[in-house]
Parts: C-alpha cells; structure tokens; sequence
C-alpha cells in the first residue's frame, strides 16, 4: 500500500471527515486540502482567506464556519455598531468593543440650544418689483401665387401670430419671491411673422409667474400702445381734428410693411388703403381691471391672466380691393403691453410669534417643529421670516391632539411664523420690525412670546401690543389710500358724446360704481395668547405670576386690551409658562393653537 494510502486510511479512522466535503474532496489527490479543510472545520475557526480554500472549497464560507451559537451574537454586535447603540455582547469578538456614549436627555435637547453656526438659511424675498412684457404681434407677410402659367397670381401671405400671454398663478409649496427678484423683467415670446401659402404666423411662447400663496400684486404703471392708440385719437376727436389720412408716399413706417422687391419709384406711387384698427386680443376682456390689485391669498387652481399679447399683423390679402388686386402692404403686428408691478409676500401661517428680539422664539420655533432656525444669544439672530410645521397627525397612531374638524376635514398640521423681533418704535420703521410686521399680519392667531427673565412682563406685553397696533392703523391708511386710487379711473368724455369745451383734467373722472371693498381684518381682533419663555432661571415666577394676574384682568374686562383697541379679542386670553430650551410646557401649545383656530374657522 503506497504510503499515502496508508497515512490517510490512518487519519480518516482518527477522524471524522464532515458530510457536507463534495466526493471530489474525499479523492486521493486532493488530501493535502483536505486534511486542511478538515483541521479549519474542527478547530471551529473563522480565517478562510488566506488560503486557496475559498476558491477550492467555495461552499466553505466564512458565515458556514461561524458556529450558530456564535452567530446571533456576533449578528447583534454587527447591529450595535451600526445603530450605535450601548448594547453589546462581551465575550464575541476577539477585542472587547469600544463602548459608545449613551443617548441622554442633553442629546435629545441639544438642538434647541445649537451653536449660531448651527442653522440653515434658505434664500427669501418677501419683495420686488417686475417688469412685465406681453409678447408682441408678428407681422403680416406680403406674398403672392407663383406658379407655373400663373404669373402674377393673387396675394397670399399670412397674418402674423399673436404675441404670449403673462399669466400668475399662486401654488402651495412656493415659498419666497427671491427668484422673480432676481430676474427683474419677464418677457413673453414675440408672434412670428406670417408666411407664403396663407400660413399663419407661431403664436409667441406665454410666460407662468407662480408666487406664494399670501402674494399681493399691485400695479406701479402700465404702458399700453392700444389704449394709447384709442385714447390719443378720442381725445384728436374731442379736439375736432380730422385723423391724419396715409396719402402717395407718406405713410406710417411704423405700421406697414412693403414688398420688399418694390422699386422706390413705385412705392412712391402706391396709395395705401386706411389703416385698420388696432385689435385687441379676444383674452384681454379676462384681464384684471387697471390699475391691478390682487390679493392672492388662496391656492389657485388654474393660472390668471395678467397681460394678453398684442395681435399680429394683417397680410396682403386683406387689403385687395376692385382697384388694387395685387396689394404689396401687409401690417406689421401690434407691440405688447408692458406692466411694471410690485409683488408683495405676506406669509400665511396659522400661528404667528410675535416678540422682542431674543426673547426665544426662534428656540420655541425649533422645540415644537423641525425648523433649523437660526439661535443666538444676541438680539435680531433671525433676519428674515421663518416657517415651520408642526405634525399633530402622522396617521402613525394616536395623534398629538384631539383631532376636531375643520370644513368638514381633519387638521393634520398647522404653520407658525418665526418673524425678526420688534423693538420700540417698530411701527416708524426702526429695528427690522416695520418691514416684517406684515407677515403676523396674516396669522390666524397670534402668540406673544414674553422673555420671564428679561424684566416686567407686562410692560414687554404692552409694548408689543403697542407696535402691532400702530403697524395696523398705518396698514389701514394705506388700505383707504389704495381704494381710492382704485375708485379714479381713467374716462375720456368724448365717449358719452358730449364735448366739453373745459379744460383737460376735465377728462378723469371718478367712476360712480364703487368697487369692492378690500377686506381685511384687524389684528386686535385675531385670538391670541401668551408663551411666557425661559421660566426655567430662576427668580421668574413672581413675573409670571403678575403677568397671569394682568391677563385675567384683560379677560375679565377690568383691564382694556393693550393694545388700548376697542372690540378687540379678549373672550380666552391665556398664558403659558414654558422653557423652550428644555422642551418643557411646549406640549400645551398646539393644544391652545387648535382650540383658537378652530374657534376662528
Ligand atoms: N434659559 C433659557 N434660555 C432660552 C430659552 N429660550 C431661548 N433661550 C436662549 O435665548 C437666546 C435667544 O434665543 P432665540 O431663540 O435666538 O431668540 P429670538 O427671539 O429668536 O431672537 P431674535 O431672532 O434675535 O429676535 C438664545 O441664547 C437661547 O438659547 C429658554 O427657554 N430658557
Ligand atoms: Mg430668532
């Protein structure tokens, strides 16, 4: 027996070879591996890499070797170092794992006191102003049939298109007016000129402006070459002049368009026939009235047309007559409507904060939603509005607050508003107050936050008070100015048929009719309450305890509402203490928030 042979019979009386080893395994030739295979299975190991084993023995694999009492634990260390958890089992791996920091209430709190690194700005405009351009008409094309034994056939070039439309749509989800900020002008696309063979010229591209919801858009000017055709001409009619007739070589350059192979001396002989009447697009009876003024303060399903295009010219064909079968004039389109308007973000939100600056609000913006809003120890950290959300339903179990209905729907979620603090005098423009006051203006319900340890609570009450009521009779001065702006209308009296031998101003009239009224209501009257904040230091209970004491006074009428308005909301005022940096006594809010919102709906 060759000596090979006899040390394998030798080995495989000793030991066992595993049933899982393929018959190829178990072969002569391959002992030397096998033997290994056989040491590696027995001695439970876990290092199969290094040798050719794993492409030998493919179905030797590290996870076949790990023995199943060992596998779950190593399965859960491989867990806890993913998750980062402190669980871990000890006697597993071959060095103990390094244990990790467990999660404490500092953790889960930490991002209500960040660094003032730690925020993140989204780009926000509230403001600008727009150069609005409809598109122009193209123009009208001179052509005619040429074909073969037709050689001088009739005219048949096309009108020219009609220039784009400027439509305004406001969508939920838009959130700031920084884009339309930065392009300035919008123009829609030009009508291209008419073509041979009757075609009709393209119509010129339309252009969408979509704008937050809560976006005002007032008109600055307009400059509209039909009403300005029409309005030069009545008033060239009120004068009793006759309108300038196109006569043998002196017609408009600016209105027609010539053959272009015409040699000069027969252009000189041709008479024009009358210029046709400016047309206007059938869209422009859609356009809002002049000068605009909307309040787009709902989600809009279906864009609005601010400004139509102008009509494109006309072609040859339309000017044939018995005399002149051949004409060689086409007009040229109509220059579009230009608007210069200025668009205004007042945000929509269901709660706003209203504070002075570093009382917390932008902490108790981030307790109560996901906001990264900016956080510092010093006064006017927030620069621009903040908007957060908070879920009260996840339709992930029981929800944060006792769901009521609202037009017949649950409320899922409300919006608060972080706004940039107000200081004395913020009304006149100081601080950043004036420019932001606008956006609490919108608010369903307000919520004055009182820093507990920033002096008399009442008094820093008062104040705020003070500021949103000077900000509302301002707001109510330029509502009243508005109105009457929107009563004068442009009227030239040539239109009733009488001729005024008065002098020019004497065509403005005011319009009888008057026109809606914008409504809005007054701030004093929108439900409020008050977050007395950082009653976590100490020595804030006896404020809180004046304040709590002044708010009932208010309530029960023994006070006047501070603001000093008559009428105004009173019937549930309330405050809460709270410690936005702690997250304690937040959870009363959205509770408060509902019942107010609910009451108002
Ligand atoms: N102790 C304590 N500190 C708080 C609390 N809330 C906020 N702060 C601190 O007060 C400082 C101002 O907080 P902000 O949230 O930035 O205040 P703000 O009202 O948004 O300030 P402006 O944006 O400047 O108007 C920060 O240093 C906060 O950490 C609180 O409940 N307790
Ligand atoms: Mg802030």
């Amino acid at each position: 027996m060759p000596m090979q042979l006899r040390i394998w019979k030798l080995w495989r009386s000793r030991t066992r070879i595993p049933p899982y080893l393929p018959q190829a395994s178990r072969s002569f030739t391959n002992i030397a591996y096998v033997s290994k295979a056989c040491r590696m299975s027995s001695s439970r190991a876990y290092r199969v890499g290094e040798t050719l084993t794993p492409f030998l023995y493919p179905f030797i694999s590290e996870s076949f070797f790990v023995p199943a009492r060992c596998s779950h634990r190593f399965r859960l260390a491989s867990i806890n170092r993913r998750c980062n958890s402190s669980i871990h089992t000890s006697n597993v791996a071959q060095s103990p794992p390094v244990p990790l920091p467990e999660s404490t209430p500092n953790d889960r709190l930490a991002h209500l006191d960040p660094s003032p690194d730690n925020y993140s700005l989204t780009p926000f405009a509230d403001r600008c102003i727009l150069s609005l351009h409809a598109g122009s008409g193209g123009h009208g094309c001179v052509s005619f049939v040429r074909e073969k034994y037709i050689e001088e056939g009739p005219p048949n070039g096309g009108d020219g298109g009609s220039g784009g439309n400027i439509y305004i749509q406001a969508v939920q989800g838009e959130t700031s007016l920084h884009k339309l900020a930065r392009r300035g002008m919008i123009k829609a696309g030009r009508g291209k000129n008419g073509q041979g063979k009757l075609k009709g010229g393209e119509r010129g591209s339309d252009i969408l402006i979509t704008v937050p919801v809560g976006t005002i858009v007032r008109e600055i000017s307009r400059h509209d070459p039909i009403a300005e055709a029409e309005q030069a001409q009545w008033q060239a009619e009120w004068a009793g002049e006759s309108p300038e007739e196109e006569t043998r070589g002196n017609w408009r350059r600016d209105k027609w368009l010539v053959f272009p192979g015409l040699l000069p001396s027969k252009l000189a002989r041709i008479e024009f026939p009358k210029l046709p009447k400016a047309r206007r697009s059938h869209l422009a009876a859609i356009q809002p009235q002049a000068p605009i003024w909307l309040d787009l303060d709902k989600h809009m399903e279906a864009p609005m047309l601010l400004a139509a295009g102008a009509m494109g010219g006309l072609g040859n064909p339309h000017f044939t007559s018995q005399d002149y079968g051949r004409p060689k004039m086409a007009t040229k389109g109509d220059e579009g409507m230009r608007l210069v308007v200025q668009l205004e973000l007042k945000i929509l939100a269901d709660l706003g904060l209203v504070g002075l600056p570093n009382a917390g609000k932008s902490t108790l913006l981030r307790a109560l939603s996901n906001s990264q809003a900016r956080v510092g120890d010093w006064a006017f950290t927030t620069l621009q509005p903040n908007v957060g959300t908070v879920v009260i339903d996840d339709h992930k179990g029981r929800p944060a607050v006792a769901q009521r209905s609202r037009n017949g729907q649950h409320r899922v979620n409300f919006t608060i508003a972080d706004v940039p603090g107000l200081i004395e005098d913020a009304h006149l423009d100081k601080g950043l107050g004036l420019g932001f006051l606008r956006h609490i203006e919108r608010a369903a319900v307000l919520a004055f936050v009182i820093d507990l340890s920033a002096g008399d609570a009442v008094a820093a009450l008062k104040l705020l008070w003070k500021e949103v009521a000077e900000y509302e009779a301002i707001r109510g001065q330029e509502l009243n100015s508005e109105t009457e702006r929107r009563m004068v209308t442009w009227k030239p009296s040539g239109l009733n048929g009488s001729k005024k031998s008065s002098n020019q101003s004497d065509i403005f009239e005011a319009t009888p009719e008057p026109l809606p009224a914008i409504t809005m209501s007054p701030i004093s009257q929108k439900p409020w309450f008050v977050v007395a904040t950082k009653a976590d230091l100490p020595d804030t209970q006896s404020n809180y305890q004046a304040l709590r004491e002044y708010l009932e006074t208010v309530k029960s009428g023994k006070q006047p509402h501070p603001s000093g308005r008559k009428n105004a909301w009173t019937r549930k005022v309330q405050s809460v203490p709270i410690s936005a940096i702690r997250a304690e006594g937040i959870g009363a809010i959205p509770e408060i928030v509902i019942g107010l919102l609910d009451e108002k709906a």
